[in-house]
């Protein structure tokens, strides 16, 4: 059974005169990381409501198609029972936080205390979640206070500690520096190896060519591409869609058109320094 299964999905603000979302249909699997991308307004974070229900229990509008999430219709089940399945971690972790607490430590209780877990189940489980975000040093501070980087894996963090199955991630990233934002996708990653189901809206494509399995390509409400990351990163279509490749491909690219012998495009850091050291060997032994 498929993690996700959306079917003919079609979504309208009430106060909107078009399709956020148009005829969507697709699968995800346990453990698979889907990568969302598209330009401003494609309706990303609309089809990221929609699988956590927000879309049509919140957002009202003409709603038509279904949801199922472990194989039952997101039409059957509460906001409250949808979000012990599916967690979701907001662009901007300050809308993350609930605001209740004086410290991470009391932030990151919260969500276990409404659900009713003993303190000593709440320990253990923050005391693991603690060490997976590596946000030990900051447990005794005050959330309001810490630095982008931090606050982000703090919202993850909380997110995590009701140990979801699924996971949305709206841009985690865009407020950060290269460094956190390094250290945010290793989590993410780890989160994959211990096989969580991944949502991820991104718009660095670098990232996504590291970590996502396959990649879905929104424009207007539609999925107009989807495929591996080879297979979208090289397609020549990309560029209709307003969405940029990953900075690799661009550089191998711009190569290959200026003459070079270039075998493949890659799009991954891993397999650019790859074909770059294999390349510049040749050119070292003359041929
Ligand atoms: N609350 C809302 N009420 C009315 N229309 C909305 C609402 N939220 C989104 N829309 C519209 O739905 C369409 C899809 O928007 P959505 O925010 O899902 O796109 P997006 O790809 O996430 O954009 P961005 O990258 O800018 O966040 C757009 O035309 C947008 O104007």
């Amino acid at each position: 059974m498929s993690k996700i299964r959306v079917e003919n999905l079609s979504f309208k603000y009430l106060s909107s005169k078009k399709w956020a979302l148009d005829t969507l249909s697709f699968e995800i699997d346990k453990g698979e990381l889907i990568a969302i991308i598209g330009a401003n307004g494609s309706g990303k974070t609309s089809l990221c409501n929609a699988i956590r229900g927000f879309i049509p229990h919140f957002y009202k509008g003409v709603y038509s198609g279904d949801v199922y999430i472990n194989g039952e219709n997101i039409l059957n089940n509460s906001l409250g029972k949808l979000a012990l399945d599916v967690g979701y971690v907001f662009q901007n972790p300050f809308t993350q936080m609930s605001g209740v607490g004086e410290t991470v430590y009391q932030e990151l209780c919260f969500g276990l205390e409404n659900i009713g877990l003993s303190k000593n189940k709440i320990h253990s489980r923050i005391e693991e979640i603690v060490e997976l975000t590596k946000i030990n040093k900051l447990i005794n501070k005050n959330p309001f206070e810490l630095s982008g980087g931090q606050q982000q894996r703090v919202a993850l963090a909380s997110i995590l500690v009701m140990n979801p199955d699924i996971l949305i991630i709206d841009e985690p990233t865009s407020q950060l520096d290269p460094q956190s934002s390094e250290e945010i996708f290793k989590i993410i990653y780890e989160l994959k190896q211990q096989g969580k189901t991944i949502i991820l809206v991104e718009h660095k494509m670098e990232h996504i060519a590291e970590y996502a399995d396959r990649v879905f390509l929104l424009n207007e409400g539609r999925i107009v591409l989807t495929g591996s990351i080879d297979q979208i990163f090289s397609n020549p279509s990309l560029g209709n869609y307003n969405v940029s490749t990953s900075q690799y491909a661009y550089f191998f690219q711009a190569l290959k058109e200026r003459g070079k012998n270039i075998p493949y495009i890659p799009v991954n850091e891993e397999d650019s320094t790859r074909l770059l050291t294999s390349l510049l060997l040749k050119s070292e032994e003359g041929l």
